[in-house]
């Protein structure tokens, strides 16, 4: 692919350039140019583009260049796993309220990204491996929090294929809790709950944590099927707030390499009463799809209360953790996992998730297993960005949202 120059925009304006791909109707940003310095570790590279260039982030997420529910990737070609021979190239995941740990749709995204750019972009792309027996490319991605393996279709061309899904095997994932009850506090309850004071919710991690819940036991009895999202968001916000205030509950997300790893990046609703959608039931014939035996749905709100169009694979991957930790899914068996998006357009294709290998058996955490999500991912454009000086806005990028709700 031909990588667009930046525009040459008037006065002392850095542009900053961006290929946007989309997976499953979620949006990746992937910036690859312009980038502030960053330097060290992985992680130290986030730090320091939290603590001082968080305009970057804001500029580029937020109005009037991105949106509330937008995300972005920075690519981070030096990092102490690349440098090390582990990985071929670091990422940096952000989002409307910072950095996230994970991020499966952007992976999938990443993947095709960068088998189809050259060395000036990603210096280190004449290393990939093409494998002609199954037609893949496969890169390792530092991402903060581990390493990710990414297999990517490939065309004889040594371009990526979009016809076939991307996949990569996460990082050591597990449930943290199993129906576990949640007591909420009078100012954390919403009205759906009719006078009850606590719900019940499981718990994993996938990358990043997340606590899953049936759209029922939030009080929505007709489940996703009816979308109320204001609602939702408002009740998933509450839950939110009283897992992460709770001092008993802290434990469900310490677990991480670093303690600034350790929260709560999202609540996935779910609805396992929404099956499979035949091709008709949707607005779209089926062009794409996942084989796979069992089929739910969900809906997860993540960071500032963003929703995720995708199934949200480090969501999947956790997913997968718990239903091999409840024994419903075994090593290999498939799963696909829906967001509201790919249930009402089935032009589009969820995540399948299955259990890759069990991490304990290679000196791992005995619980985790490394789980294998394939979804697919499509280019939507390139934008050269700049901020003219004259701008009374600047860098200072705003949500309607935050305005008007
Ligand atoms: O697919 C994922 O894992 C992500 N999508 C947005 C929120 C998560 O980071």
């Amino acid at each position: 692919m031909e990588i667009p120059q930046p525009l040459q925009a008037p006065g002392p304006i850095k542009p900053i350039t961006c290929v946007e791909m989309h997976t499953a109707g979620e949006p990746t940003r992937i910036i690859w140019n312009g980038i502030p310095p960053l330097t060290g570790t992985l992680l130290e590279q986030r730090a320091q583009a939290k603590s001082k260039f968080d305009e970057f982030r804001r500029v580029l997420m937020l109005e009037p260049r991105g949106h509330y529910d937008m995300y972005g990737a920075i690519l981070r070609p030096e990092t102490e796993l690349v440098a090390s021979g582990k990985a071929h190239i670091g990422v940096l995941f952000m989002h409307n309220e910072g950095f996230s740990t994970m991020c499966g749709h952007a992976t999938i995204a990443l993947g095709r990204f960068l088998v189809d750019v050259d060395e000036k972009v990603f210096p280190r792309r004449k290393e990939l491996k093409y494998d002609s027996k199954s037609r893949t490319t496969t890169l390792n991605l530092h991402v903060p929090c581990g390493v990710v393996e990414v297999t990517v279709p490939t065309l004889g061309s040594g371009k990526s294929d979009a016809s076939r899904p991307v996949s990569f095997v996460s990082v050591p994932s597990f449930a943290t809790a199993i129906s576990l009850q949640i007591p909420l506090p009078e100012k954390y309850r919403w009205a759906e709950l009719h006078g009850k004071t606590a719900v019940t919710a499981d718990f994993a991690y996938g990358g990043a944590y997340y606590c899953m819940i049936s759209a029922e036991e939030l009080g929505f009895l007709s489940g996703l099927g009816e979308i109320r999202l204001q609602d939702m968001d408002h009740a998933t916000k509450l839950l939110k707030e009283a897992v992460v205030s709770n001092p008993d509950l802290q434990y469900l997300t310490q677990d991480t390499r670093t303690a600034e790893d350790g929260f709560l990046y999202g609540i996935m609703i779910t609805d396992t009463r929404l099956g499979h959608v035949s091709a008709a039931e949707g607005t779209a014939a089926a062009r794409v799809q996942l084989d796979a035996g069992s089929e739910e749905t969900g809906l997860c709100f993540f960071a500032n209360q963003q929703i995720d169009r995708s199934p949200t694979g480090s969501c999947v991957a956790a997913r997968v953790a718990l239903a091999h930790a409840k024994g419903t899914l075994s090593v290999g068996e498939k799963r696909i996992y829906n967001s509201l998006v790919t249930r009402a357009y089935r032009g589009l294709s969820g995540f399948a998730g299955s259990v890759f290998d069990d991490a304990g058996s290679s000196g791992g955490d005995q619980r985790s297993v490394r789980v294998c999500v394939e979804g697919y991912a499509y280019y939507t454009g390139y934008h050269s960005f700049v901020v003219e000086k004259e701008d009374g806005l600047g860098v200072d990028g705003f949500s309607m949202r935050d305005i008007a709700l």
